[in-house]
């Protein structure tokens, strides 16, 4: 078994990394965590979970693994270590790659600041696959961090949109029932074809349902079904509950799950991922200015047409010299997107001053960060020159960003002609 990053001889411990981010999180979970030590009893179960990453995603029919493919630039993997790591009463994350994707993996867990992560190597079926990493929590093996868990979650690597509330829930009627796992309703009629390949028949749709992940069991009830097992089910299978079932006598509680549980397997998945992922992240929008009063109207003014144009994106504003705080928290509750606005001036000190404080705050991290640098010009005052020599450069500006995963556009409005150009390393999208 490897741990976490490089260098590093033992599962890595939950760092403070991303706090800001963390924090917000904290106190939306804090409410699910009391939630769920009520419902797992008065003493916290030890929960682990177990990410089988060890796959190579023929359906995907790109070369490399699916699970490492990029959504935005970032490994699909790392959105589902994120969802799980956001869930604090999860203890140990076990991901299972192959032996040739462990450098892979350790580079992705260093990059995005991933942590309770601990690396096994992966078998040549995904039952093999889990089996290894529940091995992995069996054994105490020395020196090393992890311990056997009362309850195991086993959820694909590459199913990313899982939220703590169907987490808890497979968790606690695990607890209960031994196993549970989240289901959907079947989109197409499941049939069954006669050897010469014509319909033998078909199953009633309302009464089957699809079984999805996560999947939760009290551990000593998963690992032994698995040592159970036989070699054509390790080979041949696909459903941990059905394991449990037949060599545990364990009738898991099937528990319904949201539409987002889906599993990434085919290439138009990752489309479908992506725009999830771009539509989270870009429903808050947070107009910027400094404290002058030209600034503040125009940014008022702003505000008011992006919060009637963009019906479902909160829009905030924001004075920059309240940087200490009020950004701060702006940045805490993940807004992703911010509007610098600069009136009769086309130098970016301010862009560069936001920049600086959405850098350190490592906001960039996990997501990428846009900035749009507004410049509103009074055309007959600002020589045309002056103003095309600040958009080249804020060109060199955003090339130097983009490194650290902030896009940066720059608009500038002249008036009292309407005017406007644009010069972005970005198409004005997000
Ligand atoms: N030997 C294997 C095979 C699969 N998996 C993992 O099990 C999950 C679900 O399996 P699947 O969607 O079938 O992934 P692949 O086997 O990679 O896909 P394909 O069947 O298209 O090759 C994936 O996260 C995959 O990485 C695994 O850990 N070990
Ligand atoms: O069969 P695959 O290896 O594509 O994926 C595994 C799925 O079958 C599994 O994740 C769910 O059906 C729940 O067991």
């Amino acid at each position: 078994m490897e741990a976490g990053p490089p260098g590093s001889s033992r599962p890595t411990e939950l760092g403070p990394c991303l706090s800001g981010q963390r924090g917000a999180d904290q106190a939306a979970s804090a409410s699910l965590q009391s939630a769920a030590r009520a419902q797992l009893g008065r003493h916290p179960l030890a929960v682990a979970a177990v990410l089988p990453a060890g796959g190579c995603g023929e359906r995907m029919g790109v070369p490399t693994p699916k699970q490492f493919c990029p959504i935005l630039e970032r490994p699909l993997i790392s959105y589902t270590l994120q969802a799980l790591e956001r869930v604090f009463w999860i203890k140990d994350i076990v991901v299972v790659v192959t032996g040739e994707n462990m450098e892979v993996m350790k580079s992705i867990i260093q990059k995005y600041q991933h942590k309770r992560i601990s690396l096994v190597e992966a078998g040549v079926t995904r039952h093999r696959s889990i089996f290894n990493g529940l091995k992995a929590l069996a054994e105490d093996q020395l020196n090393c961090k992890l311990s056997k868990p009362e309850i195991v979650i086993i959820h694909d690597a590459v199913r990313p949109f899982v939220e703590e509330d169907i987490l808890l829930k497979v968790v606690t009627a695990a607890k209960e029932h031994g196993a549970a796992g989240a289901i959907r309703p079947l989109v197409s009629t499941v049939i069954s074809p006669s050897a010469d390949g014509c319909l033998d028949h078909s199953l009633e749709r309302a009464r089957h349902r699809a079984s999805e992940m996560p999947q939760a069991f009290l551990f000593d009830v998963i690992y032994e079904a698995y040592q159970q097992c036989s070699d054509y089910d390790l080979e041949f299978g696909t459903e941990c509950l059905q394991l449990a079932l037949k060599y545990c006598c364990t009738k898991a509680k099937l528990v319904e799950g949201s539409p987002d549980l889906w599993k990434v397997t085919y290439k138009r998945d990752l489309y479908a991922a992506e725009s999830i992922v771009k539509e989270r992240i870009s429903q808050e929008v947070c107009v910027i200015t400094d404290t002058k009063e030209d600034n503040k109207h125009v940014s008022h003014l702003l505000e008011e047409v992006l919060k009637s144009e963009l019906n479902h994106v909160k829009v905030t504003s924001e004075a920059l010299c309240h940087a200490g705080r009020d950004l701060q928290q702006i940045i805490l509750d993940q807004c992703y997107n911010f509007v610098c606005v600069n009136v009769m001036t086309s130098d970016l000190q301010e862009t560069q001053k936001l920049l600086s404080i959405l850098e350190e705050s490592h906001l960039s991290i996990l997501y990428p960060v846009v900035v749009v640098s507004v410049h509103f010009l009074d055309f007959k005052l600002v020589p045309p020159s002056q103003k095309m020599e600040n958009l080249m450069q804020i060109r060199e500006f955003a090339k130097e960003v983009k490194k650290r995963n902030i896009w940066l556009c720059g608009l500038l409005i002249s008036y009292p002609q309407v005017e406007a150009g644009v010069a972005t390393n970005k198409p004005l999208e997000h």
